[in-house]
């Protein structure tokens, strides 16, 4: 007897195995990386998410917190064709409901052809379909909710010295190994609330702005994309994912939803000057649609969406995936030695 139910926009009720009780909704969306489940699962980019991994094996490497991208689970649930104990007792830890014995070559293929869809789920002793049907029917769409910023970003500065460029880092969910990867290349890193007033932001006299990561619709940064209309032409800017997106935007660009989004440790992306393709990671359901004033230096090889969008004018360095990896490939860690390099320009011209 089943004792966890999946509810799907398409009408269908899954059955499946409880691994962590609890009731949950969100966007229901798929991930091929075949490691890093540590990683994903505390990357705050899925938030409000339903997280299906599409490896058939989750866990088999144990749960070790020196992995972890933030302090917490951040999707809603998770769904997996088989979880480990290890796994099903973090999430159970947590409150995270998760369900395994799912067939997710089904579930994936369903979310490929409809797109990413609510789900309501049900899981434990007490699960029923109903529940998962109400769920699913109280879910509000992604780019609904509003306050997806505030979830996810810090309430108060966070300074973490050092002898090199002073980065102002807003954080719209920001993954642990962004600001890793800054402060091993020596960064004076001052992680600032996605709200950040453009007065703070001033007088910290930062070399460079950079723009996080984050879950939801770029639309809902208002604050953020704010700030960078505000010092666009003062100060070079950079972004990662949701970071590319709101900077684009506020250069004049677009964004837009795609049909299932990118998720996943091997996605090829080719960079038009080199000529170059570099095995990506990426997490991401919307899109850079128009890039404004910027331009796409970099396209995405499966379905030639942005991946770099970059301006020598206003000094500007953004990518769509994440060069930080964590999990995936490590082939695009020099996106940070270029941003800091650019940041040392703006120093050297603030001295003179
Ligand atoms: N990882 C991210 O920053 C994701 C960006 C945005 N939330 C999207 O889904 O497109």
């Amino acid at each position: 007897m089943s004792d966890a139910y999946l509810a799907l926009e398409t009408g269908d009720v899954v059955e499946a195995r409880a691994r962590a009780p609890g009731a949950a909704q969100g966007e229901l969306v798929f991930t091929t990386a075949y490691t890093g489940y540590e990683e994903s699962l505390t990357d705050p980019s899925y938030e409000a998410q339903v997280l299906t991994f599409a490896y058939p094996l989750i866990g088999n490497y144990g749960v070790r917190e020196e992995r972890f991208e933030s302090d917490r689970v951040h999707p809603h649930a998770v769904v997996a064709r088989e979880m480990t104990d290890d796994v099903a007792e973090w999430l159970e830890a947590e409150g995270v409901p998760g369900v395994d014995h799912v067939d997710t070559r089904d579930l994936v293929t369903d979310i490929r052809d409809r797109g990413a869809m609510k789900v309501g789920v049900s899981a434990g002793p007490e699960a029923s379909p109903e529940e998962a049907k109400a769920q699913l029917e109280s879910c509000p769409h992604m780019s609904d909710i509003t306050d997806i910023g505030e979830r996810v970003s810090v309430d108060e500065p966070v300074h973490h010295a050092g002898s090199g460029p002073r980065v102002a880092l807003v954080d719209c969910g920001a993954k642990g190994s962004i600001v890793d990867s800054l402060t091993a290349r020596n960064a004076d890193v001052h992680v600032l609330p996605y709200d950040v007033s453009a007065e703070t932001v001033a007088d910290l006299d930062p070399d460079v702005l950079f723009i996080s990561n984050g879950p939801g619709d770029p639309a809902n940064f208002e604050a953020t994309e704010a700030l960078v209309t505000h010092f666009k032409g003062d100060l070079p800017i950079a972004g990662i994912c949701l970071g590319q997106q709101v900077v684009a935007r506020a250069f004049g660009g677009t964004t837009e939803k795609m049909t299932f989004g990118h998720r996943g440790v091997n996605q090829p992306v080719l960079d038009h000057e080199s000529g170059r393709v570099v095995m990506t990671t990426q997490n991401h359901g919307y899109t850079v649609d128009e890039p404004g004033d910027l331009t796409v230096t970099q396209v995405n090889v499966n379905d030639d969406t942005p991946e770099g969008i970059d301006s020598e004018e206003y000094g500007v360095l953004t990518r769509q995936y994440h060069p930080e990896a964590n999990p995936g490939p490590h082939d695009t860690l020099d996106f940070f030695d270029d941003v800091l390099a650019l940041a040392e320009d703006r120093a050297a011209l603030t001295v003179n």
